[in-house]
């Protein structure tokens, strides 16, 4: 059995990505916050919910997704019964560190997932706590595995690596966004505009994993002498398309 304590944004789409993608729902107990968010993902999913963290009690491995100001709290309820479990945080403030100094001898890691969980086609960081074994970290990359791509770092990386796969949706989002507003600006539908913004980013992602050439030798496949593509790409140069996306980074980074 596993419990999730949290199932806000990031621990919605971790469970979702584990049911939609052939974790066994009767394995996942959820202890939710106030709001009837769990609830309502219990009713698609078919979980089991709970209302307090120690009927957690007969899982082995716990999520906690609660953000910062929740954190402190969850551990020292959990720090009762979770002696024998391993113990995985994604609150994005959260380091091995802090997790052991209310946990003690419990075996915790620190991980940030990214949306596209929910999916199935996540990009996880993690970080484990020295005591956990190769086995312990199968047994994570066993459950994480349903939701797409899971790599240990060292903590140091650790917070880097969550601002480019983790924040970096919203980032990609966003550009879909004002790509989809230009193609409407010159006369497309919107449905039309955004199914091809769309298409465009899952299918240059795909190129961009499958093909030997690295992403600037790809880009220098779309760019015709003379056309209207290097035009565009000049355009992105002289707004400082590259240096905001840089800019981007070293602001979550902040
Ligand atoms: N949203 C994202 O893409 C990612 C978020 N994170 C981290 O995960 C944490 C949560 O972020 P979000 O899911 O975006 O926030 P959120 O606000 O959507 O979710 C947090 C959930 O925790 C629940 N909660 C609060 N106290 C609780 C308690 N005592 N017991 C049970 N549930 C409780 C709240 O009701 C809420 O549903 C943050 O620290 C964030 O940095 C990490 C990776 C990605
Ligand atoms: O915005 C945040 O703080 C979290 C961390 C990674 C994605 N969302």
């Amino acid at each position: 059995m596993i419990g999730f304590i949290g199932a806000g944004s990031i621990g919605g789409a971790v469970i979702t990505g584990l049911v939609k993608n052939g974790f066994n729902a009767d394995e996942i107990i959820v202890k939710g916050g106030s709001s009837n968010r769990t609830k309502l993902l219990c009713e698609q999913l078919g979980f089991q919910m709970v209302k307090k963290i120690k009927q957690l009690e007969d899982t082995d491995v716990i999520f906690i997704a609660v953000g910062a100001s929740a954190i402190d709290g969850v551990l020292k309820e959990l720090k009762e019964i979770a002696s024998d479990k391993l113990v995985v945080a994604f609150t994005g403030s959260a380091s091995v560190a802090n997790l052991k100094k209310i946990l003690g001898s419990v075996k915790v890691a620190h991980a940030i997932p990214n949306t596209p969980v929910k999916v199935g086609a996540g990009f996880t960081g993690i970080t484990y706590s020295e005591d956990f074994t190769d086995e312990d970290k199968k047994k994570i990359g066993s459950i994480l595995g349903y939701t797409g791509q899971l790599v240990e770092v060292p903590e140091n990386q650790l917070g880097i690596l969550g601002t480019v796969a983790g924040c970096s949706p919203a980032f990609l989002d966003v550009f879909i966004e004002a790509l989809s507003d230009a193609g409407v600006k010159h006369g497309l539908d919107r449905k039309l505009a955004y199914e091809a913004a769309i298409g465009m980013a899952i299918g240059a992602s795909k190129l961009a994993k499958q093909s030997e050439l690295n992403v600037s030798a790809l880009k220098d496949e779309v760019t015709s002498p003379g056309g209207s593509t290097i035009r565009g790409v000049a355009a992105l140069e002289e707004y400082g398309f590259r240096n905001a996306v840089i800019k981007a980074v070293d602001a979550a980074e902040d």
